[in-house]
């Protein structure tokens, strides 16, 4: 029996990165899965292309996150594809590194948008559908290692990784009575799009490969095991956890 069997699984910002890692893996353990992308039309349908070619099952919904109505239409497309939700997985978020004393009004105000209000009004509608079902349920929020170290470059973001976990641990609280688990990860550096320019840098990516014991940055698949794991049975007594999967990097001190 693989471990999502029977569940039905929504992750956002999926067309790449770690949201596509996490839908394909999902939809590997046994999950049917529903995307949610912002622009990447061909991302998108090549996810699930790559999950429908496995024998998997998964639709994708376009949406920018930080509209609240985006939320709504997402878990509606997701219970008339398959029925019900049992899953969430908010992981769509921005980073666009710019330093603090020039940082434009905007670029702070979309990074709070997209990373906080869009994981606000998603673990929302996946919580009034779980309780609606009335059997309970996963939350899982992708925050960051940054919810609890800083970065020159990060003012904007560092803040709306906290606010993520943050988010779960309240969640967790208010859910616990309806069975609804909610859980953060905390990944270290991922390799991905988000931070291609800024580890473009061969001084920099050294200097945080370096800062890793394990001896290497992460791949977006890194993250499936750590997601499957919340998203399964395997953790029903885990909730308000932070799982930090960051190859050791957050205790390396000297
Ligand atoms: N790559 C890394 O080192 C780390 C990434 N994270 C978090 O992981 C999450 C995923 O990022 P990555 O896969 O690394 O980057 P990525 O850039 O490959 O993926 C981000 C995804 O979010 C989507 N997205 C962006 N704005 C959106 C919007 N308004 N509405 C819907 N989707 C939107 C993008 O289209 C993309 O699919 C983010 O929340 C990021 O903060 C956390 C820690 C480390
Ligand atoms: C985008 C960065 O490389 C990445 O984002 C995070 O949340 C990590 O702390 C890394 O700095």
């Amino acid at each position: 029996m693989r471990l999502l069997e029977g569940k039905t699984l929504l992750v956002t910002g999926a067309s790449a990165g770690i949201g596509r890692a996490a839908a394909i893996g999902a939809a590997a353990a046994g999950a049917s899965v529903a995307i949610n992308y912002s622009r990447d039309d061909a991302g998108a349908e090549a996810c699930v292309a790559e999950i429908e070619r496995a024998g998997g099952k998964a639709i994708a919904v376009k949406g920018d996150v930080s509209l609240p109505e985006t939320a709504g239409e997402f878990v509606a497309r997701a219970v008339e594809a398959f029925g019900k939700v049992d899953v969430m997985v908010n992981n769509a978020g921005i980073c666009p590194f710019h330093a603090f004393l020039d940082m434009p009004v905007e670029t702070l105000e979309r990074t709070m948008r997209v990373n906080l209000h869009g994981a606000y009004f998603m673990v929302q509608a996946a919580a009034r559908q779980m309780v609606a079902q009335g059997h309970g349920g996963s939350i899982i929020a992708v925050s960051s290692i940054s919810a609890l170290v800083g970065g020159e470059y990060q003012t904007h973001y560092t803040p709306t990784k906290a606010g993520v976990h943050s988010l779960m641990q309240s969640t967790a609280i208010a859910l616990g009575k309806h069975g609804i688990r909610c859980n953060s990860l905390l990944p270290g550096t991922i390799l991905t799009d988000i931070n291609k320019d800024d580890l473009a840098d061969p001084e920099k990516r050294e200097y945080m490969e370096g800062r890793v014991p394990l001896g290497r940055l992460g791949q977006p698949e890194d993250m499936v095991g750590p997601i499957v794991f919340l998203a399964s049975d395997m953790a029903a007594y885990v909730t308000g956890a932070a799982l930090l999967v960051d190859g050791g990097m957050f205790v390396n001190l000297q």
